[in-house]
């Protein structure tokens, strides 16, 4: 199937989630991940989630990262419309965060973080057998990735589909997706 394809059914899909399976799903996901060897993890890149659209709630990985791994450093992105850049912040708590034209809740001001990251969590709207992600198509996270060397790690409500049929030269491969069911790697 196409992107445009993958993306108008997964968002279709989400919709139909409530709060609660959304929540159920969230605290799967983040189940799979603690049982990921994080020792020599310094610094995670996490998004935080848009609940309009029923995306996964990653302040739950936040507040168990917080709790079994505190010298972890946890970096949010703020999203540039203009140019599909991000730029990155220390994560200091949900005080200073302030929500985006697109529902995105995004630090207002801090510290910007320039430096090494070793773990990405991406969000998609679907991804194939091979590791290809969909998103929601303004290719924020292949203009990001393309530029470090980290381990990349997407969350998935859905279960994924054999084959992304229009990857182009940009996309990035996941090295590993959680879904409520399951780790998937690539
Ligand atoms: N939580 C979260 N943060 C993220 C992303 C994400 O997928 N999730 N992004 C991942 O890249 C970037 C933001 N990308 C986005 C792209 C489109 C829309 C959006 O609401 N689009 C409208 C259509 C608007 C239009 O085209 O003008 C829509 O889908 O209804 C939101 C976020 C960066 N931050
Ligand atoms: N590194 C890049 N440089 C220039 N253009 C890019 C780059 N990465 C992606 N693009 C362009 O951005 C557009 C959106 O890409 P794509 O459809 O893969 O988005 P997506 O991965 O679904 O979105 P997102 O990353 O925002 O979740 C495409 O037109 C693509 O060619």
């Amino acid at each position: 199937m196409t992107k445009a394809e993958l993306r108008k059914t997964a968002n279709a899909r989400r919709k139909t989630l409530s709060q609660e399976e959304v929540a159920v799903y969230s605290q799967e996901m983040l189940h799979h991940f603690s049982s990921l060897d994080l020792s020599d993890v310094n610094t995670i890149h996490i998004f935080l989630p848009i609940a309009e659209k029923k995306e996964p709630d990653t302040f739950l990985f936040i507040d168990w990262l917080y709790l079994h791994h505190p010298h972890i450093k946890i970096i949010v992105p703020r999203a540039d419309f203009d140019s599909a850049l991000m730029t990155n912040y220390v994560y200091r708590g949900k005080d200073g965060l302030v929500k985006n034209l697109y529902n995105i809740l995004e630090p207002g001001q801090g510290e910007l973080h320039n430096g090494g990251i070793d773990i990405v969590i991406i969000p998609m709207l679907a991804f194939d057998k091979k590791g290809y992600r969909v998103g929601y198509g303004k290719g924020f996270y292949d203009r990001f990735l393309q530029k470090i060397n980290t381990r990349k790690i997407g969350l998935c409500m859905f279960e994924p589909v054999e084959i992304i049929t229009d990857v182009n030269e940009h996309d990035v491969r996941l090295d590993l997706c959680i879904t409520p069911d399951r780790i998937y790697t690539f």
